[in-house]
């Protein structure tokens, strides 16, 4: 027999092998309790440990314990076998580092800062199919950001308003429609009436102006119909799907992946209820770790942030950007998207802030433009190249009526 107790899953002097999982954690033990034994309880009950001393055959039993093996101040790190995990499931992933730990009392608070993912983890996973690479692949955006709009009202709209709107963005000089979180399959705006409408139009727009245009249609839904409606995009030639990742949740979002790896469309992640895992600093789960998991499963877009420019809260977005970026064991790189409050008079400061591999999406920021759509998209696309080319918004807007009726609303401020 062996025994089992919180003792084991401390271990200060642990060096993590190369296929541990290793997660860095905030946490606030509970009164009265040290931080080594609320480390040892985070270790253990994410693992194979429980509240009691547990007495087990030697020979029945794999050795799964995770290691408390750093402390500093509240930050702690933890080091997980792999041999812990199914291979390619993130739900079940989840439910270790990120399951009971987030309730138990050992703990007043805890939030999941960061992981280092392992090779041995990571090769379950696809990641994305396209990333950066959709502003040429699938978009003739080139080296400058890809640019998207969602239409306001976010629903209520019919199907030919969506679509007009949609038109005279594309128009106006905007890559990709986007439909917003909640849009999906209303009695409003039918899915596939919506889907077929806007792709025909994608067609008579990108015919005119000579520019490849696409629509980030909102799949989401329960796992079988969004695979179904995933399917009708391929049919009807579109390029790209839009999903909200967190409300349908990873497994569903895997599965979304493997059928869009068939038809080779793009997955656009957008990050609706985020903020309940991330907004507080010392409890639940960081966008950076979100961002990390939506790679593994394999989108190409996801919402990061603004740097601090847009209407939402958010975290570090240059330091999330960085690591969708960066190498991960081979996996492909992810666009992020700045969304959420944005407009033409702060664009040189976003691209300053977050550099030019990104998608700026800007729905208020294009059709609250007193001239409408049309113009709207126009002043966002020239404000891009103002900042392209380091010419000043303002004097860029001297020749540019557009971009100049835009920066006289909107100036440079940030909304809330
Ligand atoms: O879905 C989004 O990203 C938001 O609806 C952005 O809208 P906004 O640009 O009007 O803030
Ligand atoms: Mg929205």
């Amino acid at each position: 027999m062996t025994g089992i107790e919180y003792d084991d899953f401390l271990d200060l002097e642990y060096e993590p092998s190369a296929t541990d999982l290793v997660c860095e954690f905030t946490i606030d033990p509970a009164a009265g309790m040290s931080t080594e034994a609320a480390a040892s309880r985070v270790a253990s009950e994410s693992s194979n440990g429980t509240w009691a001393a547990l007495h087990v055959d030697e020979d029945e039993l794999t050795h799964l314990g995770a290691v408390a093996c750093e402390i500093d101040g509240n930050r702690i790190a933890v080091a997980y076998p792999v041999g812990l995990f199914e291979e390619g499931s993130m739900a079940q992933i989840l439910s270790c580092i990120a399951g009971n730990i987030m309730g138990m009392k050992a703990v007043d608070s805890i939030r999941l800062e960061d992981c280092t993912w392992p090779a041995s983890i990571v090769d379950g996973f696809p990641g994305p199919q396209f990333g950066p690479a959709v502003a040429t692949e699938k978009l003739d955006a080139g080296d400058r950001p890809v640019l998207a709009t969602v239409p306001k009202p976010k629903v209520g709209l019919s199907t030919s308003a969506h679509v007009g709107v949609g038109e005279a963005a594309w128009r106006g000089g905007i890559d990709l429609l986007k439909d917003d979180e909640n849009l999906t399959d209303q009695a409003f705006n039918p899915f596939e009436d919506r889907l077929a409408e806007s792709l025909a139009a994608r067609d008579r727009v990108q015919e005119d102006v000579g520019e490849r245009k696409d629509y980030l249609v909102n799949v989401t839904a329960e796992t079988t119909e969004m695979l179904e409606r995933v399917d009708l995009v391929a049919e009807h030639g579109g390029g790209f799907v839009m999903v909200d990742v967190i409300t349908c949740g990873w497994a569903a979002v895997q599965s979304v992946r493997e059928r869009c790896g068939d038809h080779g469309l793009a997955i656009h992640a957008h990050r609706a209820m985020h903020a309940a895992f991330d907004r507080t600093d010392h409890h639940g789960v960081s966008m950076r770790v979100l961002a990390q998991i939506a790679r593994l499963c394999g989108v190409d877009h996801i919402h990061t942030g603004t740097a601090g420019l847009g209407k939402l809260e958010n975290e570090d977005t240059p330091g999330i950007n960085a690591w969708l970026a960066g190498d991960c064991h081979g996996l492909t790189p992810v666009l992020p998207v700045a969304s959420g409050g944005l407009h033409p008079g702060v664009v040189d400061q976003l691209i300053d802030a977050l550099g030019t591999e990104i998608c700026i999406q800007a729905g208020g920021g294009i059709h609250g433009h007193p001239d409408g759509t049309h113009a709207g998209a126009k002043a966002l696309r020239q404000s891009v190249e103002a900042s392209l080319e380091g010419v000043p918004l303002g004097t860029y807007a001297e020749d540019h009526e557009e971009l100049a009726t835009a920066l006289e609303k909107w100036g440079a401020e940030t909304p809330r």
